[in-house]
């Protein structure tokens, strides 16, 4: 069967047309706020895809208010509205956490009086020395990997309200950072973004799926991806040369067609693998599918029929 069955395939040309008149242009600061986030990326895709799909999730916020206030009618009594909560996945490296601060901005600029927070499930990695302890090091961002109860709990209190602490990930060191959280209180709007976002962890009481009320799974052809992969890779190297706790400053002293295999080694042996076995496998579980191509161009769209 069709793996895409349930989706409209939708070409940008259509897509950018579909609520182009309702949406004000952007304006010259809030341009440069988009540029200064990825100076890559293109502010053409940001004014035909970028604020499409945020109108789009204007309607699926308005949902969520129409049926809080709905079940309060029911229930006889005031039912606040919970926090709308998106989930972002995709391989590693595909440009998630790009996709994830751009959404971020753009809704924020959407609905100026309301929080907008951004989470990663990196957070939820566990700690190098636990990976060690578990004989998984080299499973990083295998599901093995993520504390996942602590992120369903994380997620129902969000939805509940509460204010709450989670672990931070740096790519430089390559670890939970100790003693640093990020605190959530009570976002109006949270994104969590994250290769495991569509996975299903479920504990006796609670279903991961029950919290996201909109998903979107960033898709890209795998030569793109691991293209990609290579160029931060060199990225993060450039940023590591002179910073001696950088993780990636004893890559430094290697010679750059060492450097190049390992990076080349990494994304065969552990990324490209688990794009494959876990993460591309949830890809129809996400309402929108962006599909881009060379210099992250976004050609497709997928949007869920039911
Ligand atoms: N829209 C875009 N335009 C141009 N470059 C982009 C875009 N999105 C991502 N990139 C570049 O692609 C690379 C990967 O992007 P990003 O760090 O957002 O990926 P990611 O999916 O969050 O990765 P990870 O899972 O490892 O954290 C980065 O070098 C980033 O600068
Ligand atoms: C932290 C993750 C798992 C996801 O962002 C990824 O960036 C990662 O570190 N993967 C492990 C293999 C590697 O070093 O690329």
């Amino acid at each position: 069967m069709n793996e895409f069955i349930n989706f409209d395939e939708i070409s940008r040309e259509t897509w950018q047309n579909l609520y182009k008149t309702s949406i004000a242009p952007l304006t010259h600061d809030e341009l440069e706020s988009i540029r200064s986030l990825n100076d890559e990326i293109s502010l053409k895709d940001v004014q035909d895809v970028y604020l499409p799909l945020v109108h789009l999730l204007r309607l699926y916020k308005k949902n969520l208010e129409d049926m809080s206030f709905s079940k309060g009618l029911f229930l006889q009594k005031i039912v606040k509205t919970p926090p709308l909560i998106i989930g972002i996945s995709g391989s590693v490296a595909v440009g998630k956490s790009t996709t994830a601060r751009l959404v971020q901005l753009l809704l924020s600029r959407a609905f100026p009086k309301l929080s907008v927070e951004l989470v990663t499930t990196d957070g939820f990695l566990y700690t190098t020395d636990d990976l060690k302890n578990r004989g998984i090091l080299d499973r990083k961002g295998f599901p093995e990997s993520y504390d996942m109860e602590r992120l369903l709990a994380f997620l129902y209190h969000v939805k509940n309200g509460e204010k709450c602490e989670i672990p931070i990930y740096s790519h430089e060191t390559y670890d939970i950072l100790p003693d640093q959280v990020q605190t959530i209180d009570s976002p109006d709007i949270l994104i969590v973004e994250g290769i495991n976002v569509l996975q299903n962890p479920q504990n006796q009481m609670l279903y991961i799926s029950d919290f996201y009320d909109f998903s979107i799974y960033v898709d890209a052809e795998e030569e793109l991806i691991e293209k990609w992969y290579l160029e931060r890779f060199d990225s993060l190297l450039k940023l590591a040369k002179y910073d001696t706790t950088n993780f990636y400053h004893q890559f430094t002293k290697m010679s750059t067609s060492k450097v190049v295999n390992l990076a080349k080694e990494t994304w065969a042996r552990v990324n490209r693998i688990n794009l494959k076995e876990y993460i591309e496998p949830t890809r129809n579980r996400a309402e929108v599918i962006l599909h881009k191509s060379e210099n992250h161009y976004v050609d497709k769209i997928y949007l869920k029929k039911f």
